[in-house]
Parts: C-alpha cells; structure tokens; sequence
C-alpha cells in the first residue's frame, strides 16, 4: 500500500492550493480528483460565470456606444460567446494541469505529490479507496484534509431536468439564448445570472424573490442601485413571491407564484434556472468508521479542524463561506496547521468579495446590516460617484463608496462597499487595512493618482477625519457622515 503524509480529497480552489502548500513542506502528497481539475472555481462556477459577465458587460457597452452614434447593433450569437468561454475554462485548467505535470516531472518536486483521477472515500482515519472505470486503488495517509465542495441545492417541488428548467451546472451549456428565462433565487448566482441575461439584450429575465429586496445580506442603498439597474434592463422582479408550483408543459415552462395580497399568478417561459444556495458534497466521502461531524450546511469545522484529530476540512464543504478566495485561504492554513505552526490565525474579517452585477460590487468587512446585527455603534460616510472626477470623466458617475469605522479615537474600520465603475480595484487599501488592524489615518495622508476611483476612498476617510475637501452634509448629500447609536436604534449626521 502507498504511503502518503497527506492525501486531499477534491482538486478545486481549495484542494489543489492545499497540495501546492504541501508541496513547499516537501511532505508526501496525494491529490484526488473524480471529476474536473479546479472544480467550481472554473468550470460551472466563478471562472466561467466571470467569463459570460464580461463579454455580457461588454455587449452592453457596445450597444449602447452605438446607439449614442446612431448605428444599429449587430446580432449576438450565442455559439460564438459560449465558445469564448468554453476557451477561458479550457486556458485555466490547462495551465493547472500543465503545472501538474512540471511538478511530476521537477527534481526538485516529483518525489511530494502524485495526482490521481478517481472518486476518493475515507475507510478509516488513515486510509483511503479510490476508485476509478479501472481499478481501485487503497493508500495510507497520515493526514487526510477533505475538499469535496458544493453542488447547486435542489427544492422537492422543483423538477430540476437540466434542459428546461436548470441549475447552475448547465445553465451555461444551453444551445441558444432563451427568449424568456425565470431565475428562482435572488441571492448571488442569480442576480449575477439576471445581469449576464439581461446584458445581452436576447433574454426577458424574470426573478423570483421571497422577500421584498433582491440580495437579502445586502445593504438596502446597495440593493437599489442595482435593482434600478436590472429593471432598466428589462428584468421583471417579483418581489414578496412565493413559488408554489413549477411543470414542463409542452416544452415550455409553467409557474406559479402566491402573492403577498393572497392572489396567485401564472407565467409561461422557455427556461428556468433554480439558485436558491448551495449543499455540502459529503456523501460516500467518509465510512461510518470516521464520524465526522456536519449540519446541513457542511462540516462542523473549527479552524479547519473536523472532529477527527487527523482530519481537515476546507472549502465549500465546511459550514462557512462559499468563496474562492476563503477555500484557497484554508487550504494554505490547514496545511500549515499540520506541518508546522501558522504564524497567523485564520481571520475573515478582511476577506473581499466582488459580486458581479451592473455595475459591480465589492465588499470588504462589515455592510450596516451586520454591523447593526453585531450591535456595533460606528461611524460612517458615503461619497458618491458623481464626485469623483475619474467616474466622470468615464461618463459613468452611477455609485458610491460606503465605509464604517469604529465610533471611538481608534477609528478602526469595520467595512466598506463600493457600487461602481472599478469598485473592486478601489476596496483593496481599506482590506489591507482592516488585516493589519489599523486606524484611517494612513488612507488620508496617502497621495493617490489622479484621476482615480481611489481618490474617493481617500476622501471617504478625510470626511470621516474632518478634513475632506467637499464637506459632509452640503451637495444633497453626496459627501455624508453619519454615525449610528445601536442602543437608541437612532442615526445621526454629523
Ligand atoms: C455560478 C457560480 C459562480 C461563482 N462565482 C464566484 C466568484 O465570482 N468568486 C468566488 O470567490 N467564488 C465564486 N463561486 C464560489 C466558488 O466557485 C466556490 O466557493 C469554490 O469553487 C469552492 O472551492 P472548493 O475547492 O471548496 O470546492 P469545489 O470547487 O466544488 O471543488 C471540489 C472538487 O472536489 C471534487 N470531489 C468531490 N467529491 C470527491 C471525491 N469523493 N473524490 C474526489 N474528488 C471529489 C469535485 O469533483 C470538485 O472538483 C461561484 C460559484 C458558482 C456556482
Ligand atoms: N461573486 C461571487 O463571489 C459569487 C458568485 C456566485 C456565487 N458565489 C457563492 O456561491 C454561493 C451560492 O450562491 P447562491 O446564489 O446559490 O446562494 P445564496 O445563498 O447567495 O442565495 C440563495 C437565494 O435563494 C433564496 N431562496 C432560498 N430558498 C428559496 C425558495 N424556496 N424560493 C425562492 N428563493 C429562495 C434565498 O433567499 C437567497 O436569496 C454563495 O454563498 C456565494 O458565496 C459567489
């Protein structure tokens, strides 16, 4: 039986920046992978997603510059943009593979890590059966770290077929762009989704929303602008909807929705895409042996620790966040944990998110949501995009930047969201800061390049400081401070 120091079980995000952390340890390594190298974080999920949201975004834009010069658009053809990213899938995972095979075949690297296709199931705390079409295949690790992801969850009244009424695992293989699409969801996937249909301009999106705001989590300020947004594009929102029934009748699809005023309503369209959160990849991963311990959102780990001392787990498959950024981070640390001593602890308080929307999103940190749940009295300031000259110079001033700081001398910040042109290239000083721990002082003094988004986080800071240079308050609010009592439940400008 081979022996290894560490086998991982999945080669997403998570897994295979896991293995190549493994590998600077110089630690006997084993990668298994059942499907796709690179998992959700390519193919059916952030890559390929990202890769329909620009050229959407792209669609858009050149529209509209046509239009402005009174030139008629030309058709979009569905063939040729899912080939563009069928190309951005195969680009990502070739050079993963290719990074693979340099390892196997380095000096310095092929003796610490074999990777091996098959589907992996933990026997006992130290070993594990792969099987393939082959053969199966039993090893030893001393140290077992789970990476097997997430999958899109599906709802009993739902008859998910893949072909007309889809999850995000097919939405992207269709043949054609539907002329009407129902999106049951409102969360990331499907207001990203609403945005990349309604972009292109061949699709009448409908979205379903139990509630009476799209992106529930969100701030309601952020959620407007991008409702406004979706709207103007086209997408019919049903807010306070509940779904009741959904059919294939005669290839087309039937939906029903109870309204908050007791009526139910009936809608026909070609396709529906069902995004109503995500569940764990756990089955058949562990025997009975292994009592590893899960709710229904996925591992119960602490630190990336599973109730089993030699076990990890890291990724989608724990019950916390669902990002990339935050797999690969406990990747990293969970190995770290077992072959030597992090020098940092995990922390998530400055993990950047970007959601992909029109116009994009990008949060650091605490939104007033969650600051106001966490009883925290803060500070804070919103600077719109129309003071800043580099927005209006893109002829693009629609935004704002948000920040919230600690109400107290400190000023540490708690968080920021911008709405806007290049809102994710602007977050990345304030996440820097919130890592380090550190107070606004340093952002005001700093001297940004000019014309740039930036320079609207700098006068963010300097309004919170006294010393901006458009004041707080004046221009209908476009520069505001405020700062919120969580006792009183009372906001108060200053
Ligand atoms: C539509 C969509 C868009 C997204 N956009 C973004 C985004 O913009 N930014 C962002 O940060 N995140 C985004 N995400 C989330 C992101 O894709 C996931 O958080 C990330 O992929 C999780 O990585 P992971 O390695 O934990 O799991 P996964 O990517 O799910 O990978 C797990 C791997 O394990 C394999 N596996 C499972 N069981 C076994 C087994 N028994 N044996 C061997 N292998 C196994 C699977 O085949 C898979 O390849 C998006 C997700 C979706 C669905
Ligand atoms: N840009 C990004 O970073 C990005 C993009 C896509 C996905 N993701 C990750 O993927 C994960 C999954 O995204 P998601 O959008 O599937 O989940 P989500 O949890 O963000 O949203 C699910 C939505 O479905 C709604 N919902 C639940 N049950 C419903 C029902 N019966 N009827 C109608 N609506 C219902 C919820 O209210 C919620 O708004 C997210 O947690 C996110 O972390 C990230």
């Amino acid at each position: 039986m081979k022996k290894y120091d560490l086998a991982i079980i999945g080669a997403g995000p998570s897994g295979y920046a896991a293995a190549m952390r493994a590998v600077d340890f110089r630690k006997k390594t084993l990668l298994v992978e059942k499907q796709t190298l690179g998992g959700a974080g390519i193919t059916n999920g952030a890559l390929s997603s990202k890769t329909w949201w620009e050229l959407s975004r792209d669609m858009l834009a050149f529209r509209r510059n046509l239009s402005r010069y009174g030139m008629q658009s030309p058709a979009t053809i569905w063939k040729e943009i899912q080939q563009e990213v069928n190309l951005a899938v195969k680009e990502r995972i070739h050079l993963l593979q290719h990074h693979l095979d340099c390892l196997r075949d380095s000096p310095t690297y092929s003796q610490y890590l074999d990777y091996q296709t098959g589907t992996a199931e933990i026997v006992d705390e130290n070993t594990i059966k792969i099987t393939n079409d082959e053969e199966t295949d039993v090893v030893h690790a001393e140290y077992i770290v789970i990476a097997s992801g997430s999958r899109p969850r599906t709802l009993p009244h739902l008859p998910i077929d893949e072909e007309h009424i889809l999850s995000s695992d097919t939405i992207e293989h269709m043949t054609d762009f539907p002329k009407s699409l129902v999106i049951v969801g409102a969360g990331v996937v499907g207001c990203e989704y609403a945005t990349i249909f309604s972009g292109f301009g061949q699709t009448k999106v409908f979205l379903i929303d139990k509630g009476d705001s799209i992106l529930p989590f969100e701030d309601a300020d952020v959620v407007a602008v991008i409702e406004k947004n979706l709207e103007e594009q086209g997408v019919h929102i049903h807010r306070n909807s509940t779904l009741t029934k959904m059919e294939i009748v005669n290839g087309k699809v039937m939906y029903e929705l109870a309204l908050s005023d007791g009526r139910t309503e009936t809608f026909e369209v070609e396709k529906a895409l069902v995004s109503v959160g995500r569940v764990p990849n756990y089955e058949k991963i562990w025997s009975d042996a292994v009592p590893i311990k899960m709710n229904l959102r996925g591992i119960e780990d602490h630190d990336t620790n599973t109730s089993i001392k030699n076990i990890f787990a890291i990724g989608d498959i724990t019950a916390d966040i669902n990002l990339v950024n935050v797999g690969e981070l406990e990747g990293r640390y969970a190995v770290e944990k077992i072959f030597s001593h992090p020098t940092k602890k995990l922390v998530y308080e400055n993990i950047s998110t970007i959601m992909f929307l029109n116009p994009e999103v990008a949060g650091v940190g605490l939104n007033e949501k969650m600051a106001k749940e966490k009883g925290y009295n803060y500070k804070a300031v919103t600077v719109d995009y129309t003071t800043i000259p580099r927005a209006i110079a893109k002829r693009n001033t629609q935004g704002f930047i948000k920040l919230l700081v600690t109400n107290d001398d400190e000023m540490k910040v708690l968080g920021m969201r911008v709405v806007g042109e290049q809102a994710s290239s602007a977050i990345q000083a304030v996440a820097l800061l919130i890592s380090m721990n550190k107070g606004i002082e340093e952002l005001a003094e700093c001297v940004h390049p000019h014309p740039s988004i930036t320079e609207g986080i700098q006068e963010s800071v300097r309004a919170l400081l006294g010393k901006s240079i458009l004041k707080s308050g004046l221009l209908n609010n476009k520069v505001n401070c405020y700062c919120y009592d969580c006792e009183r439940g009372e906001i108060e400008s200053f």
